[in-house]
């Protein structure tokens, strides 16, 4: 590990790119993959692909070090390679207000639909963007003119802004992993505008489907704070960004041969062993309340209650590690899921058979293929989400020749591409109850039927198409300039994008300070 003062360093900090041309890869997101000590990669499609795409070009990943610290420590830096990983500590406040106010308590429900679970707090609101000039500044004096941008999720919406502000004309790419939602919910947001104009102030913008990326669009437009100039690009303050959607994807052979290797995995074995001859229906989600496990546990009983020639055969296994203990909501809704659980196993279970386990633990992704493969349904039934990984891997787990089946959420990104799953609206518990029971009489045909058609889309998008597709729309420098800015580019009234000052694209944006 290195340690230095960013303001003070006279040499570049990170290596050169391995091939001239394409400037360095810069990857921002809240949390940072950090590759363990003995370098070996941290596990996780979006990080193995991010990692890929470093490992090419040659550049840095940078974030929160996930760490608390009340002084202004200096950046770790971690070499590994081609490749290094730049992190920061905040300070207690930072985090209450940036990650666990802000970002979890406002932006995320908002994003989510969720205006009921939305807080409005003027301190978090000024500490995100405190929080993200910070970030900004730290960033700043890591980067090389030609050096590429991708900033990732919702942590960062305003990072571009504090950047071009600063003087930096480099591309930089912004891509949205959780939803936007429509006008009328995403203008409750506190400082709806400045975020809106903060998205604009990037070359690219990616939102994981349609539906979020018209939902923006129309807030655009709504606010008119952009026009559309074509081919997918708007012009604001009198410069252009792409928008599009770019569905995520998964390493779909890897993740495949995990399941196949899986077999010899104790977890796997263990659980295998305890099911005797039922059939398991799997759900794994992070414990979050968009992720509408309560409801799909009520599903459940509400299936054992009207169908009770399954009791006894089926076993619902729910793998839930806890996620955001800091924010309210999140213990709320701990101690509903539990209860609904509780309650489940109290109502149908008997002295050989409890119906729901229900595991607040996190499981290895090589245990997880296993148990994909083991389960005859698996049900993701998010209230609202960006993509979810666990529909797609759940799929790529499966036996072609006996292949389980996936009860999806309209709600759910996937379920834009993984349309062949039995999808259902997650708020009506009964016909969630009646599809877990179609899942579970559904004919082999059908069932190989409908996991070909999803495989084909999972090979057809991995991860690895996505990295490439976004990155090489980030590339394309002059893609969005509006016929008029070309022109006056070919007769070289235009300075190339690089090296421009924040003057040249309008300063307006001022970010948002506390009255
Ligand atoms: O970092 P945390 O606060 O612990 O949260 C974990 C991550 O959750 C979110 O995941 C989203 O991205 C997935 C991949 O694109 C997508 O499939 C899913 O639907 C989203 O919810 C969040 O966006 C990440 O930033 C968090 O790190
Ligand atoms: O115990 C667990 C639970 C989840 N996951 C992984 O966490 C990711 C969850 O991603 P998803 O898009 O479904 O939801 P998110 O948590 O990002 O909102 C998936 O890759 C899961 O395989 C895991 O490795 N172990």
């Amino acid at each position: 590990m290195v340690r230095f003062e960013p303001l003070t360093s006279p040499e570049p900090l990170f290596p050169k790119p391995k091939s001239g041309g394409e400037g360095r890869l810069v990857v921002v997101s809240n949390r940072v993959p950090v590759p363990s000590a003995s370098g070996s990669p941290a596990a996780g499609g979006l990080a193995v692909a991010l990692n890929a795409a470093l490992q090419q070009r040659g550049g840095f990943w940078f974030g929160w070090s996930g760490k608390v610290s009340e002084e202004e420590t200096p950046l770790e830096v971690h070499d590994f390679g081609h490749v290094s990983y730049a992190v920061t500590d905040l300070s207690q406040r930072d985090i209450d207000e940036y990650y666990a106010g802000f970002a979890n308590r406002a932006l995320w429900p908002v994003c989510h639909y969720r205006l009921d679970l939305t807080e409005i707090s003027a301190n978090d609101t000024a500490g995100y963007f405190r929080v993200n000039e910070f970030f900004a500044r730290r960033l700043a004096t890591l980067l090389k003119p030609d050096d590429v941008i991708w900033v990732h999720d919702y942590h960062f919406i305003p990072l571009a802004a504090y950047l071009r502000q600063m003087g930096f004309e480099n591309r930089i790419g912004f891509f949205l992993h959780i939803p936007w939602a429509p006008y009328d919910v995403s203008s409750a947001l506190p400082a709806y505008q400045t975020v809106l104009s903060g998205m604009t102030r990037y070359d690219v913008i990616g939102f994981q489907t349609r539906r979020d990326l018209e939902n923006f669009t129309r807030c655009l437009e709504q606010e008119n704070m952009a026009r559309e100039v074509g081919g997918g690009c708007w012009e604001a303050d009198g410069r252009t960004f792409r928008v599009g959607a770019f569905p995520i994807g998964i390493e779909t052979d890897l993740f495949r041969q995990e399941a196949r290797e899986a077999k010899s995995n104790s977890l796997v074995r263990r659980m295998r062993a305890s099911m005797e001859d039922r059939h398991l229906i799997i759900g794994v989600d992070r414990l979050d309340y968009s992720k509408g496990i309560r409801q799909r546990i009520a599903a459940f009983s509400c299936m054992l209650e009207r169908f009770p020639q399954m009791r006894n055969r089926v076993t619902f296994l729910q793998i839930t590690p806890k996620s955001r203990s800091e924010v309210p909501e999140y213990i709320r809704m701990q101690h509903e899921v539990a209860e609904q659980a509780g309650w489940t196993n109290g109502k149908f279970g008997d002295v050989d058979w409890t119906p729901v386990r229900y595991i607040n633990k996190a499981v290895s992704r090589t245990s997880l293929a296993g148990l994909y493969r083991t389960a005859r349904v698996g049900m993701v039934t998010p209230l609202r989400d960006g993509m979810n990984l666990v529909a797609k891997e759940y799929v790529a787990s499966q036996r072609g020749t006996d292949p389980g089946v996936l009860v999806l959420s309209r709600f759910a990104g996937a379920a834009a591409e993984l349309d062949s799953a039995l999808l259902v609206n997650p708020y009506d518990t009964e016909a969630t109850a009646n599809a877990i029971v179609r899942a579970l009489e559904m004919s082999l045909e059908e069932r190989k039927e409908r996991w070909r058609a999803m495989m084909d889309k999972l090979r057809a998008n991995t991860v690895d198409h996505w990295c490439a597709s976004f990155l090489s729309v980030l590339a394309q420098e002059r893609a969005c300039l509006s016929s008029d800015a070309a022109e006056r580019q070919d007769d070289g009234a235009l300075e190339p994008a690089i090296g421009r000052t924040a003057a040249h694209f309008g300063g307006s944006w001022t970010g948002y300070r506390r009255n």
